[in-house]
């Protein structure tokens, strides 16, 4: 038996075999294709026996030297017999089959070098993304993920030169988004001549969809789906008209072997004989199962439907629409509860067989694409996917009611005798939450604020496992968010060196992002990637003497960004102002950092207000000053990213100051992880203690006086460690000491007088302190034996010193002046206050309304400008009228306190 060269290696080859004319008079039509799907004919190939169907060569060699076949890996008969039909029902000069779709995408990525980039979707088969992934990481070709349902977006990213790859799904899988993939195809070969386009063709098969004909240069298949249509076999394939691609596709799969194997590529052969046919009951069927959901009021996403984004370029460029679709229920637990409630569906991945399937793609065929990146790309978490198979419609219609209806989902509404649409607690609730937010969430200002802190006892050490003690103080950073219409995200930062910067949303380096999902948490390590990508573009003009601004706005823009949910990217101004000296070891950056989150959680959607208050109380309302107003759950949300923030600005921080900045009062927090139980816990007491806090002015850095007490612990473990173990005995017994309601005033005031004293010592071995705090400790300890140690990272900043009760105030003046006259700052401050606010949004809450619990302090005692002063030019661009900004951020600092107060309630935690 002869055998011409193997098909791959040829030129066109689907020599139709429709027969010629038979009469000048009536011309003979090409054969359609379910026909030629039936006809599994290749005129160069003749059975010596006239086998009707393709025998299996099930060899692993051939006999001889120079024949047509010499081993299966290279060539194999039934397997040209295979791709000889691809090629004719594709209408396709070259087609290939290996051994799964991934193996097809794995032989065409191969075609790529370093370097090279490629414009990928962003609604992409999870096994395809994992693969990308790889390549990204492995060989330096960096992948754009782009949302392909709008042509454009591809344009930024097509450069002539580095352009390799256009890799496209239409429909996608599993939202069922259309791609204009002529459109596309055109623009991309416009700009970047020698990209390749390659799509991938499943969902349609070359029976509804041929992109070749739309200009992509390679189409696979995953032939596992409908070419096969069994699901008893395993198989991709690829086809093209280019003879150069074809030689390296050719190349690469001989060199790697991942070809069909002789028995899969004789299944598949007689899979698609009948896809035609299956594919037209398919479709058919999930027409109906689509408009019966959509009936019912789901969010179902199928092309057939009327009402679907992309119905007319998909009608434009296809010729059906599909066997797939996906619907949201709008809660995941009642989308699991529909999955498992099904009879006939079966649950399993993967689609294209004869029998039905359901599926969620979030925990089956796309859990490999992390939830942050699922969440990033819009696929929600509820979705579930319907490949309908051949059964009788009806049968598969009642499964389906039978499985929404004991799930919950739809219930019987007897007046109009039909199933309606259940209310899903959950959903409403979030459906309410959501109109109510996109109303008017983003279109007003947030104001919030949070204390800073003064460590008494533990500073250092408590980034080492040791429990240290701090309280709030009465000093806070402020930060305003004002709406921007004009697309770009600012900040302005008064208190360093009036800092201000915008940023167009778009420029900032969202292809280094890996976003997270809101309920999930940040993980332990910063992401590098995404501070290198920020430092290198949005902020690499900052730096030197800006230095303080840039670590600024790399915690806020890196919070911004990893907090964004998908395309929703809030655009607006944060200013940041405070009372509190800045790098002075009261805790600034954490109540910077406190603001910022817990803005940025608000216009990102992820924590929310409780809701406000009935008008008309049913009990006797008792007035909190808005104190515990805010959850326990929404400070812990903002706890964490605050502490996220920290890492940015210092390091390694311990996590104390972010703590006393989201809660406020006094607390013993512990580090997790160094074998003692960490945590927080309250200690109540406090108000009632003195502190005078003096600011020395020496400025210092935080995150360097961290990293070199860690630099001595590993340069002397032995010593560090025993000092470590004595600061631990110090604040236990502080905490002992200040929960002991049986100890008197006067042994207790003793008792931490001592502890200050022996905590200060411990941190002048640590090498933090510097030679203005001692002179501050010795003007202290002089002027009447106070008691003085330094508070913070040291090295200049703040020291705390204990005023007894019986300390006199003229000795506390002459103490004061006297520390002023040393060029030093002090403050008398209370401690122990509340942690961060939130300004109520709702206008009933806000002073100039009709507030029937007025705030009870200060209201006109600020002093803000009368008239807002101009905000420079150039700043006000896109800014909100009616705005609270320009008199935030031209009022002195000594009234932003009481100004703030006046503008309404502020809701605490
Ligand atoms: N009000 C603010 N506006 C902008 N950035 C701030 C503000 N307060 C603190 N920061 C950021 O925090 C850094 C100070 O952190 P740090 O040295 O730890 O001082 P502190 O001891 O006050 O916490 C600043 O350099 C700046 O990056
Ligand atoms: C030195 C340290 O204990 C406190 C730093 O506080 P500050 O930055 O000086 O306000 C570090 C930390 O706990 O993260």
């Amino acid at each position: 038996m002869a055998f011409p060269e193997p098909l791959e290696t040829k030129g066109r080859l689907h020599d139709l075999p429709t027969p010629g004319s038979e009469s000048p008079f009536r011309e003979r039509r090409p054969y359609r294709f379910s026909t030629l799907c039936a006809t599994v004919e290749n005129p160069h190939m003749k059975d010596q026996y006239g086998s009707s169907s393709v025998p299996i060569y099930q060899t692993a060699t051939f006999k001889g030297v120079g024949n047509e076949y010499d081993y299966t890996r290279s060539g194999n008969p039934t397997r040209t017999h295979l791709q000889h039909h691809i090629a004719k029902i594709s209408s396709a000069a070259h087609a290939f089959t290996v051994s799964s779709g991934m193996a097809a995408l794995d032989v065409i990525l191969r075609l790529l070098k370093p370097g090279d980039e490629i414009i990928a979707g962003d609604d992409l088969y999870g096994g395809t993304n994992r693969l990308l992934t790889y390549i990204r990481t492995h060989l330096a070709v960096t992948v754009h993920h782009v949302d392909t349902t709008d042509p454009s977006s591809l344009d930024k990213y097509i450069s002539p030169t580095k352009t390799a790859m256009v890799l496209l799904e239409s429909p996608t899988n599993p939202l069922l988004k259309i791609a204009d993939l002529a459109t596309i195809s055109q623009n991309v070969k416009e700009r970047a001549p020698n990209a390749i386009i390659v799509v991938d063709n499943t969902m349609m098969t070359s029976y509804l969809q041929r992109p070749l004909e739309h200009g992509a240069d390679i189409v696979y298949d995953s032939a596992t789906k409908y070419l096969s249509g069994h699901h008893d076999l395993m198989a991709g394939v690829v086809t093209c008209n280019r003879d150069d691609i074809a030689q390296k596709l050719a190349f690469t799969i001989n060199s790697i072997g991942n070809a069909l194997t002789p028995i899969d590529s004789f299944l598949l052969l007689r899979g698609i004989k009948t896809l035609a046919l299956r594919m037209d009951r398919q479709q058919s069927t999930t027409q109906l199962v689509a408009e019966y959901l959509w009936n019912l009021g789901f969010k179902v996403n199928y092309p057939g439907l009327p009402n679907h984004p992309g119905r007319d370029v998909h009608v434009r460029i296809a010729d059906g629409s599909g066997a797939v679709l996906s619907f949201e229920t709008g809660n995941k637990e009642l989308s699991e509860r529909i999955v498992a409630a099904t009879r006939l569906w079966g649950i399993s991945v993967s689609f294209g067989c004869v029998n039905s399937l359901i599926s969620m793609p979030c925990v089956m065929s796309h859990a490999s694409i992390d939830a942050a990146t699922r969440a990033a790309r819009g696929l929600p978490e509820d979705l579930i996917r319907l490949c309908v198979g051949i059964e009788d419609s009806n049968d598969l219609l009642d499964d389906l009611e039978h499985a929404l209806l004991e799930a919950g989902a739809i219930e019987l509404n007897a007046a109009q005798n039909r199933f309606v649409r259940a209310p899903h607690p959950d959903a409403l609730t979030q459906a309410v939450q959501d109109l109510d937010l996109d109303d008017g969430r983003n279109k007003q200002e947030w104001f919030v604020s949070a204390p800073g802190k003064v460590i008494l006892f533990g500073e250092h050490a408590v980034v080492h496992g040791v429990t240290a003690i701090a309280a709030s103080v009465d000093l806070r950073c402020y930060g305003l968010t004002t709406p921007r219409t004009d697309g770009k995200l600012s900040v302005h930062f008064t208190d360093i060196g009036d800092f201000y910067h915008e940023w167009n949303v778009d420029d900032l380096p969202w292809d280094a992002l890996t976003p997270i999902p809101p309920g999930e948490v940040h993980p332990d390590e910063l992401d590098q990637r995404l501070i290198e990508a920020l430092s290198l573009t949005v902020l690499a003009r900052l730096g030197g003497e800006k230095e303080q601004a840039k670590n600024a706005s790399l915690a806020f823009l890196y919070l911004y960004m990893t907090l964004s949910r998908g395309s929703y990217r809030p655009t607006f101004n944060f200013t940041a102002r405070a009372t509190l000296p800045v790098g002075a070891g009261l805790g600034s950056s954490a109540s910077f950092s406190a603001c910022a989150a817990s803005a940025i959680l608000l216009l990102q959607r992820r924590i929310n207000l409780p809701p406000k208050p009935s008008s008309t109380p049913s009990h006797l309302h008792v007035s909190h000053n808005g104190r515990r107003a805010i959850p326990p759950a929404v400070a812990e949300e903002v706890n964490r990213w605050a502490f996220v923030a920290e890492k940015i600005l210092h390091g390694n921080p311990s996590g104390v100051d972010n703590c006393v900045a989201v809660f406020g009062g006094a607390l013993s927090y512990t580090r997790s992880g160094f074998g003692r139980k960490g945590g927080m816990d309250a200690i109540h007491g406090f108000k009632s203690l003195k502190f005078l806090l003096t600011n020395s002015k020496v400025p210092r850095d935080t995150k360097k006086l961290v990293a070199g007490v860690a630099q001595m612990k590993e340069n002397e473990p032995g010593l560090v460690n025993s000092i470590l173990k004595a600061i631990q005995s110090i604040t236990d017994e502080a905490r002992r000491a200040l929960a002991d309601p049986e100890m008197s005033r006067d042994a207790l005031l003793t008792a931490l007088q001592d502890l200050i004293k022996e905590n200060h010592d411990y941190l002048v071995m640590l090498e933090v302190s510097h030679p203005s705090l001692e002179i501050i400790r010795m003007k202290t300890y002089e002027s009447g034996g106070l008691r003085t140690k330094l508070t913070g990272a040291g090295g200049g900043g703040c020291t705390v010193t204990l005023i007894p009760d019986d300390f006199k105030e003229e000795s506390l003046d002459s103490v004061m002046d006297e520390l002023i006259r040393e060029g030093f700052h002090p403050y008398l401050t209370s401690v122990g206050g509340s942690g961060l606010g939130i300004l109520s949004p709702y206008p009933e809450h806000r002073a100039r309304g009709s507030d029937p619990h007025p705030p009870r302090q200060n209201v006109g005692q600020a002093t803000p400008p009368d008239t807002p002063s101009e905000i420079p030019e150039g700043r006000a661009k896109g800014t909100a009228f009616d705005s609270l900004r320009p008199t935030f951020e031209m009022a002195s600092t000594e009234d932003i306190s009481a100004w703030a107060t006046s503008l309404g309630r502020w809701l605490y935690v």
